[in-house]
């Protein structure tokens, strides 16, 4: 990482990354006596690719529901584009640009890859039933753009050969896969991704961060993700926030954190899975 300012910085493979696109200050989240995150400030760059990481019942899924709007923490702030975020409903906080993906995938099983990926674009619509009935040509117009969005969507990740097929019938990596394709459609800036890589294998693995990768490169999409697998966020990640018993413990690039003492101690030395 090179001049990090206000302005941005640039990646060691020479990446630029923009400012602040949105920011956490001193959060504090707590469930009844339990306080899952406590006093923890960090913000995430436009344009780059930000991990939490850190032992079970750390606080990260705790974190990621803090950003992407579902739970309000009791003490600090969110801001987001400039702006300090309130309480808001889903479908506020996907028209504000951020979407996410489940760590047990959300997808409708009976239906087709293709009309999952559609539901995806749902907060995009401008067309209700009304105005379909009333505004027929429009609506189809809409609707065109829609799917050709949604299609060149489905080439890049790679999936047209199983557009047709009903997500129940894929295997556990191509789920997966759909649902990133589902995220992405709903043209975020902000994608998060919650545990991507867990239950993969190897190879399912390898593809998945390629996508990642790809994503950010080509759609310019900022990217954050909780994640178990080390070496995967070590590989993938611009930044890393160390997060343990509810505290940060670490941030910056992957080879600060892999050699903060900290960081070694409470996560690095110890086996979670
Ligand atoms: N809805 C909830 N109600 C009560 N306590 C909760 C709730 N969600 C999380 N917690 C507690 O908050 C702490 C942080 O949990 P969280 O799930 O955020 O950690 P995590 O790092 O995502 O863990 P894991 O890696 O196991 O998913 C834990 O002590 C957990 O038991």
């Amino acid at each position: 990482m090179k001049d990090m300012n206000s302005e941005g910085y640039t990646t060691a493979d020479g990446r630029k990354i923009g400012g602040v696109l949105m920011e956490m200050k001193n959060i504090t989240l707590r469930f009844g006596g339990v306080a899952a995150i406590t006093d923890i400030s960090f913000d995430i760059r436009d344009g780059e690719i930000r991990a939490i990481i850190g032992p079970n019942g750390a606080g990260k899924s705790s974190m990621l529901n803090v950003i992407s709007g579902f739970y309000v923490p009791q003490e600090g702030e969110v801001w987001f584009k400039g702006y300090k975020r309130g309480p808001m409903k889903p479908y506020q906080v996907a028209r504000l640009g951020i979407a996410r993906t489940f760590q047990n995938i959300a997808l409708f099983d009976g239906m087709s890859v293709l009309d999952n990926i559609m539901t995806g674009r749902l907060t995009l619509m401008k067309s209700g039933l009304l105005s379909q009935a009333m505004w027929w040509g429009g609506a189809q117009r809409e609707e065109t753009e829609h799917r050709e969005k949604v299609e060149k969507i489905i080439d890049f990740l790679e999936i047209q050969s199983i557009r047709k097929t009903p997500v129940g019938r894929l295997p556990y990596g191509l789920k997966k896969r759909v649902e990133l394709a589902r995220a992405l459609a709903a043209e975020p800036k902000l994608l998060l991704l919650d545990e991507p890589m867990a239950g993969m294998n190897v190879e399912e693995k390898e593809d998945m961060c390629r996508f990642i990768l790809d994503v950010n490169d080509e759609f310019g999409t900022t990217i954050a993700l909780i994640e178990h697998d080390m070496g995967v966020v070590m590989d993938l990640s611009d930044r890393v926030v160390v997060m343990d018993y509810g505290k940060k413990i670490g941030d910056g690039t992957p080879d600060e954190v892999r050699s903060n003492p900290d960081v070694i101690n409470a996560y690095l030395g110890v086996s979670h899975d």
